[in-house]
């Protein structure tokens, strides 16, 4: 039994058109995704824009409507659950990309840090204060930050900020959106270390989403890799990172910047493999002027991920 486990998702979102705005089609945002996310885990969600990777985590939360497919958590099934005052959203917090956009500007941070207190818990205004003074020490923010304003932090402490409200319930899972691609790479790393210590801190499990495969990597014991809505590769991280299989996963992993010289040459050699892997998938899938043989599939490899060119 897992303690997240997600069957056969799938969102779709109509196309309105027509004089009339009716429904004239679906985008396939999620397409059938399944995985499973073991307790006190760290499971990534990696893919190009567009993927799903957002759609999926806010499914999960009850932020999206759900057109079939199953989410259990602790073996209940919370398929649907919208954001009510329920135990369940105590339980499964978000934190979202942006940390400029995702706070009120206009809200103090004690505000912003006590409001799902508020929302569940019936704390008096000195209670509060001192439940929002320690998360924001946990954070490693000063308690004196309480009367500031968003506006006079910096994008890691903003996402500290959005970060001690996501902890504010001792919630038992994290769905963090991209909690990092907004800020400067050296701030990303301490956001992401931070993040790292106060899991084992506050036994937390995460789903992580990202865009980048090498913050995946730092984070991640489980990964799956999504091309339009579909999964095309899933494993441990270890298995996409020293054994992809899928052509469009080899891609995505070649791609990583080589932090460590010693495997620089390594690293060339796989990617000038996969790049010969890929001119031959491509070749053997599309003719010169770029058309699919008969739009049929050498195989469903080829044709989940054959992205880019021409
Ligand atoms: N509310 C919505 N209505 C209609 N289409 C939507 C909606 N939300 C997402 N989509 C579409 O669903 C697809 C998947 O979007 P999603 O945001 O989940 O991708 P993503 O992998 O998270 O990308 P990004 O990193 O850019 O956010 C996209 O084609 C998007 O345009």
């Amino acid at each position: 039994m897992g303690f997240l486990k997600v069957e056969d998702l799938k969102v779709h979102f109509p196309i309105k058109g027509g004089v009339f705005g009716r429904t004239v089609g679906h985008v396939k945002a999620v397409d059938g995704v399944s995985f499973t996310l073991e307790k006190g885990k760290t499971y990534g969600l990696v893919g190009e824009s567009g993927s799903g990777k957002s759609t999926t985590g806010r499914a999960i939360i009850g932020l999206n409507h759900i057109t079939s497919g199953k989410v259990l958590f602790e073996d209940k099934d919370i398929t649907g659950v919208r954001r009510a005052k329920t135990e369940i959203r105590k339980d499964i917090q978000m934190i979202f990309q942006d940390p400029y956009s995702s706070l009120n500007p206009k809200k103090r941070v004690v505000d912003i840090v006590a409001e799902p207190l508020r929302n569940f818990e019936n704390l008096s205004r000195k209670e509060e204060r001192i439940r929002v003074q320690e998360l924001l020490e946990l954070v490693g923010l000063s308690p004196e930050s309480i009367l500031k304003y968003p506006h006079e932090f910096s994008g890691g402490q903003r996402q500290r900020i959005g970060i001690a409200r996501a902890i504010a319930l001792k919630p038992k899972l994290i769905i963090a959106d991209e909690p990092v691609s907004a800020l400067d790479v050296s701030v990303q790393a301490q956001v992401l270390n931070f993040m790292k210590e106060i899991q084992d801190e506050l036994d937390l499990t995460y789903l992580f989403i990202s865009h980048d495969l090498g913050v995946i990597k730092h984070m991640c014991n489980h990964i799956g890799i999504m091309y339009k809505g579909r999964f095309v590769e899933e494993g441990t991280a270890e298995e996409i990172f020293n054994d992809p299989q899928h052509i469009y996963t080899k891609r995505l992993v070649a791609a990583i910047p080589d932090i460590d010289p010693k495997k620089r040459e390594e690293m060339k050699r796989f990617r000038e493999e996969v790049n010969t892997e890929y001119e031959q998938a491509y070749n053997d899938y599309f003719d010169e002027e770029g058309l699919a043989y008969g739009l049929k599939p050498i195989n469903e490899t080829h044709l989940v991920a054959l992205p880019e060119k021409g």
